[in-house]
């Protein structure tokens, strides 16, 4: 394959998961789906219901099911999936059939098994891995900035600062003062480095990509089609027209694109927005510009995993949300509207989903750890018209944690946290370590700002995973 051109079969590729017939599963799914699927625990994180506490089911209930299932054949109940669940007043919520997952896995040996179990009882204590950046933050700016700025200085060592502010940071200019805003706004003693991005506009000019190599300060450039989030009204109309010289002259800088993958159009279907925008926009654009290095931002479908996995390793690559790694769609729905679980883009159906965590969770240099943190304050969300986006920066690393965790992929967590988002801005790795331990921590309700509050992902909930700098004697 050549550099920066796409499959031939790109478009034909078998969906990776809940479709698999016997004696065909994708390979994709062989590893990770089996201990995902068969472990009690891989279910999607359930947070605090307004209706009550869930009711889980009990060992014994989960082990006779398991036991009672055939060989290499695992159910999978995929109305158990979603943000809050409620088995004992859910008549509002009838479950939906079992949906059959069919895998072939070749007996393992006792004694392996038991040294697996015993590996895993010991990672489960605590793990210590080289220090996690973010590679796609909102920080905004004045007392929600001061707010939310610690808690990821806290755990990782890098973001990448998303542009969208209000006007947004379309010049080198900008991008320094709005750096030196975020620095004075960091906690004493923090060695958090905010990686600054250019809001890419039909008007960028090929010299401001000039000067933003030579400011060392900016590391990529942000492309929101206009209209299509947060602060994206003065995003781009014409990329193949107006913003190609930018483009070229980014290749030449080595500058990446980052992209916020979704057309605007509104006769398309939301769901089907991230699709239509990989078929018409991005892989035209890998085409056009096979040099040009980009990273899809929080992807959300199997067809972006299959598009990602059909370009060249190391020119294309993604970000990915702790949401759209834990919940699908009914998430927004559950139990009545869920504004904090509405980002963008929208979260979709379980078996993209599933294709998503099978691809972070095999080792794969493509993808890194993105956690999309939008912090909003809670009267924008909880309103008639409430704002797109999710704040998980305190914690997001808990929740990646958990997915790696369920996936039987603990040991691959690290490549995706704190490898490969460097390797691809060709960036050194951080050298510091952060050490995660198996340790129940309760998520605030909210975090007051100077104005407000705003509410965290899962607020209120119980996660594991607590990080911390300290390794335990
Ligand atoms: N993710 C979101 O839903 N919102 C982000 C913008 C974005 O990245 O789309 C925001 O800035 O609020």
């Amino acid at each position: 394959m050549r550099r920066g051109k796409l499959r031939p079969d790109f478009h034909k590729q078998t969906p990776p998961c809940g479709h698999c017939r016997p004696g065909s599963p994708p390979r994709s799914h062989r590893r990770s789906a089996l201990p995902q699927a068969a472990s009690p625990a891989a279910r999607p994180l359930l947070p605090a219901c307004p209706y009550g506490p869930t009711t889980p089911r009990s060992p014994p209930e989960r082990a006779n099911r398991i036991k009672k299932a055939k060989p290499m054949q695992v159910a999978v109940n995929t109305s158990t999936v979603g943000a809050h669940q409620h088995p004992t007043k859910s008549s509002f919520l009838r479950p939906s059939p079992p949906c059959r997952v069919y895998f072939h896995a070749s007996p393992r040996p006792k004694n392996l098994r038991a040294i697996a179990m015993a590996t895993k009882s010991q990672l489960q204590e605590q793990l210590v891995i080289t220090r996690p950046d973010d590679w796609h933050l909102h920080l905004r700016e004045g007392g929600v900035l001061e707010a939310v700025v610690p808690h990821s200085a806290r755990h990782f060592g890098r973001a990448i600062i998303m542009p969208n502010l209000k006007p947004p940071v379309t010049t080198t200019a900008r991008a320094v003062e709005y750096r030196e805003e975020i620095m004075r706004a960091l906690p004493p003693g923090s060695s958090f480095e905010p990686l600054m991005t250019l809001y890419l506009t039909d008007n960028t000019s090929p010299e401001e990509i000039k000067l933003a190599r030579k400011s060392g300060i900016i590391f990529a450039v942000k492309l929101y089609p206009a209209g299509a989030t947060t602060n994206s009204q003065d995003g781009v109309t014409d990329i193949f027209g107006k913003c190609l010289p930018v483009l070229e002259e980014m290749v030449r800088q080595e500058m990446p694109l980052l992209v916020h993958g979704e057309v605007t159009d509104p006769h398309v279907d939301t769901f089907d927005r991230e699709k239509v925008f990989i078929d018409k926009i991005l892989a035209p654009l890998v085409q056009k510009l096979p040099q040009l290095k980009i990273v899809m931002e929080h992807i959300t479908t199997m067809d972006a995993v299959n598009f990602i996995e059909s370009c060249e390793e190391g020119h294309v690559a993604a970000t990915v949300t702790p949401q759209h790694l834990l919940l699908n769609r009914n998430a927004l729905f559950q139990g009545g509207l869920q504004p904090h679980n509405y980002c963008l883009p929208v979260l979709k159906r379980e078996t993209h989903r599933q294709a998503i965590v099978s691809a972070v969770t095999n080792g794969s240099r493509r993808y890194f750890l993105g956690t999309d943190s939008a912090p909003h304050d809670k009267q924008n969300k909880e309103c008639s018209c409430g704002c797109a986006g999710i704040y998980s920066a305190p914690v997001a690393l808990s929740l990646y944690a958990k997915v790696f965790e369920e996936a039987g992929a603990l040991d691959k967590l690290e490549t995706f946290t704190s490898f490969n988002g460097p390797d691809f801005y060709g960036l050194p790795r951080n050298t510091s370590k952060i050490v995660l331990r198996k340790n129940a921590w309760k998520v605030p309700g909210t975090y007051k700002h100077s104005s407000g509050e705003i509410v965290p992902m899962f607020s209120g909930s119980t996660l594991e995973w607590l990080p911390s700098d300290q390794p335990k004697e």
